[in-house]
């Protein structure tokens, strides 16, 4: 039966690159204890997140439609990640990294880069929100080093497909369950990520489940560990690793009677990099599954997809 272990990031980088490559040969998800992002930087960024939310609907408003594609604020009802069940229950706010015009990505007009709408009526939001982003970047682009110890490469193999990339954190807010709910409708739909590292910090309350046997529909429990992040792979993995590491799907039930808040890291790479076989993960027995794609591109078509524009 295959678990979620919990992996503390405090030992020799051998040994945790050791135990991250056996989690993601397995569950494909792994929950993160010593990962170095302090507890106050958590706990201001749920505490923004939760203002946000309790905000009326026209203040959150301000904060749609942001001309960037995966941006901004979703209202609830306006994304299935599972596709072709009824929209998920829950609310969130997309939010970039923030460039200006200047950037060489925005001056080219690359979907997903550019400037982040703030609202201007919260003092200290973007401070904190951005301060819990910054952490979890660093966090992915050492994690992004413990994968390439632990395919056999060089800790830095994977940074330069990461140089400028397509990294969204979403706040979210999954509302209690109501007592009508649609045959498949969940607080997010059965999904997995598009990218190739997520981060969650989640509260107490659960709620995400793993599929871990496709055959027996067995789901599994994300464990609610104290300070802890849950760590997933997004679909660029199996696509480096020719299926060693697993882009495993996902889902989040709305709790019963309280909301539950999340942060989720979408590291997802440079729009252009282009995602093929690793050369540890191929040979003449094992010869690449997957053409090679684009990331950015990859990325675009299953938002699309989500909130039924393709
Ligand atoms: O909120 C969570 O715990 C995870 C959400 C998720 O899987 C996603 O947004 O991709
Ligand atoms: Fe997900």
């Amino acid at each position: 039966m295959i678990e979620i272990p919990v992996v503390s990031l405090a030992g020799p980088d051998a040994e945790v690159a050791a135990a991250v490559g056996a989690a993601c040969t397995g569950a494909g998800f792994l929950v993160v204890v010593d990962h170095g992002i302090p507890a106050e930087v958590v706990r201001r960024a749920f505490a923004e997140a939760e203002r946000f939310f309790a905000l009326p609907r026209e203040r959150k408003a301000a904060l749609a439609d942001t001309g960037i594609e995966d941006r901004g604020w979703f209202p609830m009802g306006g994304q299935s990640l599972e596709t072709g069940t009824p929209p998920d229950l829950s609310e969130f706010v997309m939010v970039g990294r923030d460039l200006g015009p200047d950037h060489p990505e925005v001056r080219a007009g690359t979907p997903m880069y550019g400037p982040n709408p703030w609202p201007d009526d919260l003092p200290g939001w973007r401070e904190a929100v951005e301060a819990y982003h910054s952490a979890a970047d660093d966090l992915c682009r050492r994690l992004l080093g413990y994968l390439a110890l632990s395919l056999g490469l060089p800790a830095d193999h994977l940074a330069p497909f990461a140089g400028d990339p397509v990294s969204t954190l979403k706040l979210a807010h999954y509302v209690p369950r109501p007592d009508q709910v649609a045959e498949g409708q969940l607080g997010a739909g059965a999904h997995t990520d598009w990218g190739a590292i997520s981060v969650v910090a989640q509260d107490g309350v659960g709620g995400l489940e793993v599929l871990v046997d496709e055959e027996a529909g067995t789901w599994i429990e994300a464990p609610v560990v104290e300070g802890s992040l849950v760590v997933n792979l997004g679909d660029m993995v199996p696509r480096w690793t020719n299926d060693r590491y697993v882009s495993r799907t996902h889902r989040v039930r709305n709790p019963v009677g309280r909301d539950r808040y999340s942060l989720v890291l979408f590291f997802d790479l440079d729009y252009h990099a282009r995602i093929e076989v690793l050369e540890t993960c191929t040979g003449p027995d094992d010869p690449p599954r997957y053409a090679p794609v684009l990331a950015g591109e990859w990325l675009l078509s299953r938002y699309r997809e989500s909130i039924g524009a393709s």
